[in-house]
């Protein structure tokens, strides 16, 4: 049996990434997802987006939905301060297997919690199991149908509040029509489409910036 996608990233994160170096990391999986074979990370463009918000936002509590191999629970990591935690949470076991590889790679893992799960599960007991209020930035990056039910259920658990942001990748490739409507149709969200394409290609897709407006 051969190696899977996630483990040759995870090879060449090992080989050619300075340990402790996150943006090194980073740019290690961009270059093998660029030149060697392409993986569904968010990338350089989108994620240049995504700094730029987390930036702007400088969360203390962030989650992403969604870690696969850890490039953007890294690429965010490495912008949060010490005391700030980014929650990342994935449904398949071998994809998490990895990512924990990544972030102790890059030396991120103590401002990150890995969690293993669906995330209908999970959601409803963030605040008991990890003592989370709200959150102040939700990156959704997982199973693209998911968005929508989880974006409610987490309204409903009280998980969101007043100026809390949602980011949400691939609203136009592979597509998030549900989630869409729903964020920009809705009077408690105030929506803005970020135009790029679908990681390392030319295809059009982009990231939504909703502020939850309670
Ligand atoms: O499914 C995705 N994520 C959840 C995984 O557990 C995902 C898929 C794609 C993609 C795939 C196949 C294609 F042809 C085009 C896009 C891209 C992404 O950025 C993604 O996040
Ligand atoms: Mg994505």
């Amino acid at each position: 049996t051969g190696s899977t996608r996630p483990e040759r990233i995870l090879a060449a994160v090992q080989r050619k990434a300075t340990k402790g170096d996150a943006r090194s990391v980073v740019n290690t999986i961009d270059q093998y997802c660029r030149y060697q074979e392409w993986a569904m990370n968010v990338g350089d463009e989108k994620g240049a987006i995504l700094d730029s918000i987390v930036c702007e936002v400088k969360p203390s509590v962030m989650l992403e939905l969604g870690t696969y191999c850890g490039y953007s629970t890294v690429r965010i990591a490495s912008m949060l301060p010490p005391n700030a935690r980014l929650l990342t949470l994935e449904f398949n076991p071998a994809y998490a297997a990895v990512a924990r590889q990544v972030i102790a790679w890059a030396g991120v893992e103590d401002k990150v919690v890995l969690i293993e799960g669906p995330s209908g599960d999970w959601i409803p007991k963030m605040k008991e199991e990890f003592g989370v209020t709200s959150f102040d930035l939700v990156f959704l990056d997982h199973w693209k149908d998911r968005y929508l039910p989880d974006t409610k259920l987490m309204e409903e658990c009280g998980l969101l509040r007043t100026g809390s942001i949602l980011l949400a990748d691939n609203v136009i490739c592979p597509g998030t029509p549900e989630y869409l409507e729903y964020v920009r149709g809705s009077p408690r969200y105030e929506s803005k489409y970020f135009r790029s394409h679908l990681e390392y290609t030319r295809v059009e897709d982009g990231l939504e910036k909703s502020v939850f407006l309670g």
